[in-house]
């Protein structure tokens, strides 16, 4: 009744009854229910897609930093080096980017020291290293960046899953760059698992293969003990090699400064504190810029033959940019196309032909002589295929007409591998030395030389002359730029590197010649200032010029025959009096030979200007009277102009031909009482030196350069003798019949070369 009287009343207001209610329910239940659970399912994914996606791996906030006595405490479980359960943790956390530090304006770099010591002496030299690095990065700081004070970090005691699986986030969108000092044992120690820990996270499926690839940075300094591990081989320093081969996987390549290596009986202080230099350098180039700035493997030399040793894992690419753009190795490769191959891709009709015309203005009558063009031109215009073609080559064009490129011999200095001939005759280290020309043209077309095709040629100056302390500048700076790509290289020595950026010799004589240069004297005079010696080599075509030319360090004269014809025929010079200026220059180089050294330069080639030829250059000989005469066997480089020249593999000579040619030679000039002898040679680039009897004292000789007694020579400014700044003995290891290579060096022999048919020499290309 009760229920009757409800209905009724309800009845009294509703509009409709409560039956159809449920009459209609019951009709379209169906089509409700999946429509209201479509409309729920499209509200969730909206509101899913609209939240941050967060990675699966957690690690904690590191801001404030926490002391090392507190990190222990907190994590004691790794005391005994006991490797715990990797610990992967899922959750949705809202992650603080970097960005958040871009939208501040100030950007805040983090740096974690960290460390591992059995005995105790790396984490008092680390704790004493960090303090220092405080400091210093303090004065790095700058209204857009900061420097946290860097936090110091005991291996033993910290989660590696916070540390080595992801960075740490850091607050307000700090980033992280992570120096490791590390010594190494034979034995059991934490470093095991760590090593451990480093090659599981790098090949662990679930995570990205370079899974700290959001470090700004990292380097490694190692601590070892050459008494009882002398070399790399006997396991010097091997488990920071090692840390620093897989750190490098794991950041994808983001070594900021080479591994630097220590002896703790020797000299690691010293090797910490020019380590230290170097990786401030680097942090003060990412407050700058943000980034560790440009870098491909090697220096982007053509000839990078230095390629084939690295591991393509281990190659080093600071790039952002590149890698950002997924640059494949193929790409890379291209950049880095082989001389050789850029050579040819540069067909005969791509000069540009806005390029003026060479003239040989010295050979020409009067009548027929054309007027100059009324515009001066640029040597090497940045839009020409010239430009393209050297830039692709590895040079850095300076100005107009200038250009440096890091040699293959400073690249493997750097690494440890061997310096050139240079070092082992006249004690040039080469990853000191840099390579450059003022002047990228020259008057020869050469059938060995390997930048023809090239470069411009011309017998005058009718370009636009560049001031010399523009292309002082701009070659130091580009030199330097090309060292500092190679410090992510594996291999390179942290010290070498520091004292690769301090240039103590300059070779003028990449391409082109240098004499040709009108302000060449005011050149040599600023690389003397800053005590920079100088190497120069010319082609004996420019008399007039070589006339004028103020001492320098070495002065040489490329002597490519012994005749005239022989002459035309490998040097196909563009003078048409080529012969007579040869004889000039011969003339000159005799007067010249009590004020500087002076050098003949021999490039043998088989079939061209060895045979029967040993009298022909001992008649040279007398006649230039050369302090010093250089003899090397051809490289081959398989151009296609050397081919079209028929140059082929088999005018290179084997070490055992120039052998026999210099022994030749030595008769032959003893027999015109010349006094000379057979004093140093360096098997490994078929290179063999002459000198005169001037450069051996009490039966030693002294073939090498003091070169700091050359400076004070220079600046007294009196007239001095090359016998007043001779250096120390020749090295034993040296001198002829030794070999020539640096015992202290790793020799390395390149890849995949067949060492029955090539000798040594003939598979390795000289820098020169
Ligand atoms: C048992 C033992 C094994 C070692 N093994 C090596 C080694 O294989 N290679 C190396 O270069 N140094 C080796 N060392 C030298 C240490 O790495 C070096 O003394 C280091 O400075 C020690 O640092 P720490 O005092 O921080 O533990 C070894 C030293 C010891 C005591
Ligand atoms: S090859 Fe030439 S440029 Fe290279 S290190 Fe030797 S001297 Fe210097």
């Amino acid at each position: 009744m009760a229920h009757e009287t409800w209905v009724f009343r309800s009845r009294s207001w509703l509009p409709f009854e409560i039956a159809d209610i449920v009459a209609v329910w019951h009709e379209y239940r169906i089509p409700i229910l999946l429509s209201t659970f479509t409309l729920l399912m499209i509200f969730r994914t909206v509101l899913h897609l609209r939240s941050p996606r967060e990675r699966i791996f957690y690690t904690p906030q590191i801001s404030p930093p926490l002391p090392t006595e507190k990190v222990r405490l907190l994590d004691d479980k790794r005391v005994n080096g006991e490797k715990n359960p990797r610990r992967i943790v899922g959750g949705l956390k809202k992650r603080k980017s970097s960005e958040d530090a871009a939208q501040s304006g100030v950007r805040k770099i983090q740096v974690l020291v960290f460390f591992s010591s059995l005995t105790g002496a790396t984490e008092k030299t680390a704790t004493a290293f960090t303090e220092d690095l405080a400091k210093s990065t303090k004065n790095l700081e700058d209204s857009a960046t900061t420097f946290p004070e860097p936090q110091l970090l005991d291996l033993s005691y910290i989660d590696y899953d916070d540390y080595f699986i992801t960075p740490p986030k850091g607050e307000g969108g700090t980033q992280f760059f992570y120096l490791l000092l590390l010594p190494t044992y034979n034995i059991d120690t934490v470093l095991d698992n760590f090593l451990e820990h480093l090659q599981e996270t790098h090949n662990d499926f679930r995570i990205d293969t370079a899974p700290l690839s959001r470090l700004l940075g990292y380097s490694v300094f190692g601590f070892g003990d050459r008494e009882g591990w002398p070399t790399e081989e006997e396991g010097f320093c091997s488990q920071a090699r090692d840390v620093d081969k897989w750190m490098a996987k794991l950041t994808g390549r983001k070594r900021a400064f080479p591994l630097g290596m220590g002896d703790s009986k020797m000299n690691a202080a010293e090797r910490l504190r020019e380590w230290m230099e170097g990786v401030g350098d680097v942090l003060g180039h990412i407050a700058r810029t943000g980034g560790l700035g440009e870098g491909v493997v090697g220096s982007g030399d053509a000839v990078e033959s230095d390629l084939e040793d690295l591991d393509e894992e281990d190659e080093v690419l600071f790039d952002e940019q590149k890698i950002a753009q997924g640059k494949t190795k193929l790409q890379k490769n291209d950049v880095l196309n082989d001389l050789e191959d850029i050579g040819s891709t540069l067909n005969k009709s791509s000069v540009d032909p806005s390029e003026p015309l060479e003239v040989d203005f010295t050979s020409y009558s009067k009548k027929t002589r054309p007027t100059p063009p009324p515009t001066v031109k640029e040597m090497v215009p940045k839009n020409s295929p010239t430009y393209n073609a050297l830039t692709k080559q590895g040079y850095s064009i300076v100005g107009s007409h200038s250009g440096v490129k890091i040699c293959r011999w400073t690249k493997s200095a750097l690494r440890g591998r061997g310096s050139c001939y240079k070092f082992s005759f006249y004690g040039i280290a080469s990853h000191q030395c840099m390579e450059t020309t003022p002047s990228l043209s020259c008057s020869n077309k050469c059938v060995f030389c390997w930048r023809h095709g090239t470069n411009p040629v011309g017998t005058t100056w009718r370009w636009v002359v560049d001031p010399p302390d523009l292309i002082f500048a701009g070659v130091k700076t580009g030199h330097y730029q090309k060292i500092k790509m190679m410090r992510g290289v594996p291999g390179v020595r942290a010290e070498r590197f520091a004292e690769a950026m301090r240039i103590r010799h300059c070779a003028l004589s990449l391409v082109g010649e240098p004499i040709f240069y009108p302000h060449i004297n005011e050149f040599t005079a600023m690389l003397h200032a800053e005590h920079i010696s100088s190497f120069l080599v010319c082609n004996a075509q420019h008399p007039d010029q070589l006339a004028t030319l103020k001492p320098v360090t070495q002065l040489y004269v490329s002597i490519d025959a012994s005749n005239k014809e022989s002459l035309r025929k490998i040097d196909r010079p563009l003078h048409r009096d080529f012969w007579e200026r040869f004889n000039r220059c011969l003339d000159i180089l005799r007067e010249r030979r009590f004020e500087q050294r002076t050098v003949f330069r021999l490039t043998l080639v088989k079939g061209f200007n060895i045979e029967d030829e040993a009298e022909g250059y001992a008649a040279l000989v007398e006649k230039g009277l050369p302090c010093f005469v250089e003899v090397k066997g051809v490289t081959y480089c398989g151009t296609s102009s050397s081919a079209g020249a028929g140059l082929t593999m088999q005018n290179v000579p084997f070490y055992e031909e120039v052998c026999a040619f210099v022994l030749a030679l030595n008769t032959a000039l003893a027999k015109r009482g010349l006094e000379y002898g057979i004093a140093a040679e360096h098997a490994h680039s078929c290179c063999i030196l002459i000198a005169s009897q001037r450069f051996r004292k009490e039966g030693k000789w002294h073939t090498r350069i003091d070169y700091e007694r050359f400076f004070e020579c220079l600046e007294s400014r009196q007239p001095f003798r090359p016998e007043d700044y001779m250096g120390p003995e020749t090295p034993e290891w040296a001198t002829w019949g030794n070999g020539g290579f640096d015992p202290r060096d790793e020799r390395v022999f390149r890849k995949g070369k067949n060492k029955v048919a090539l000798t040594e020499s003939q598979g390795e290309v000289m820098g020169e």
